[in-house]
């Protein structure tokens, strides 16, 4: 049965692969509407996006002993298919609403299977609607090992396929951050690999820094080290207060987080080594 495909794949880098995708797609029927490359000469890995129209169950098949015989990271999926999406929250919920938002009129096409956070949903500026479970997981240093195990139940009685700390002011443990590892998208309020770490708006204001933004990462068991999704800035003046960096970062935090979660969702996000590469919407 006809219908589009998305075939993502990364592999070390030699010639003919393209060839050969385009050769088994072609045999199988299927057309190729889209495709987006990239071969990195420093990694030596190949990244390629493809949009087909062709039976999906068909080209999976014929492709698998292709993807085997090049070793490659890859999947064949149908992109109208929402990916179930668990989203983690603290105190600070303006990226969680504005996600939710998102998704509501279509933008970012997720179910949002969940929604978790270490603080009681009272506790949100914004009363959120009854049409998502949320789950209050407090923690403290001394059971974060069954908080985070509580998150693994969660993902897997949920199939999340991706989470989202939508400024969930947790470290994840080693375990977790490899547990969730190239499925999880962290956004930290600064622009990275300034400001690592906690408060960062107090710690630009101190520097006396002259613009801030915000960075969407992949999570890693190196605190907001992990591989970068996206960035965006925005000029500030020696009269900002703390208070009025945080207010100027939440519409960066939002838009970079989003465009993150979008480039994910649309597999145009790929991990490169402690970098990524992302396609061009
Ligand atoms: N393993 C990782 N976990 C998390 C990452 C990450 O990159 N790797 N990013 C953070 C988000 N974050 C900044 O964006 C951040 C969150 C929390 C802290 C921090 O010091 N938290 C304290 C507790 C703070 C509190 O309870 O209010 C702590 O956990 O000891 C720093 C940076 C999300 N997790």
């Amino acid at each position: 049965m006809t219908a589009q495909g998305l075939l993502t794949l990364s592999c070390e880098d030699r010639p003919g692969i393209v060839a050969e995708v385009a050769g088994t797609l072609s045999r199988e029927g299927a057309n190729i509407l889209e495709a987006q490359q990239f071969g990195d000469e420093e990694t030596g890995r190949f990244f390629l996006r493809v949009v087909f129209a062709g039976d999906l169950s068909a080209v999976r098949g014929a492709f698998a002993p292709v993807a085997e015989r090049f070793s490659m990271d890859w999947t064949v999926r149908d992109p109208s298919v929402p990916a179930r999406v668990l989203i983690l929250v603290s105190k600070f919920d303006h990226c969680l609403i504005d996600l939710l938002y998102r998704q509501r009129i279509g933008e970012l096409k997720m179910d949002v299977v969940a929604i978790a956070s270490n603080h009681p949903k009272d506790a949100l500026a914004h009363s959120l609607a009854d049409d998502v479970p949320f789950h209050h997981l407090p923690v403290t240093a001394a059971t974060k090992e069954k908080q985070e195990a509580q998150i693994r139940t969660l993902i897997e009685e949920t199939g999340a396929e991706l989470v989202v700390l939508a400024r969930y002011m947790q470290i994840l443990s080693d375990e977790m951050a490899a547990y969730l590892a190239g499925r999880c998208i962290n956004i930290h309020h600064s622009f990275l690999p300034g400001f690592k770490g906690a408060r960062p708006y107090h710690q630009a204001h101190a520097r006396g820094v002259k613009m801030i933004g915000a960075t969407a990462h992949y999570v890693t068991g190196d605190l907001d080290e992990g591989p970068i999704l996206a960035q965006d800035v925005e000029p500030i003046t020696h009269a900002d207060s703390p208070g009025a960096l945080i207010a100027k970062g939440r519409d960066i935090e939002r838009r970079v987080l989003a465009r993150a979660v979008q480039a994910h969702l649309e597999g145009r996000a790929f991990l490169n080594g402690s970098k990524t590469v992302v396609f061009s919407d």
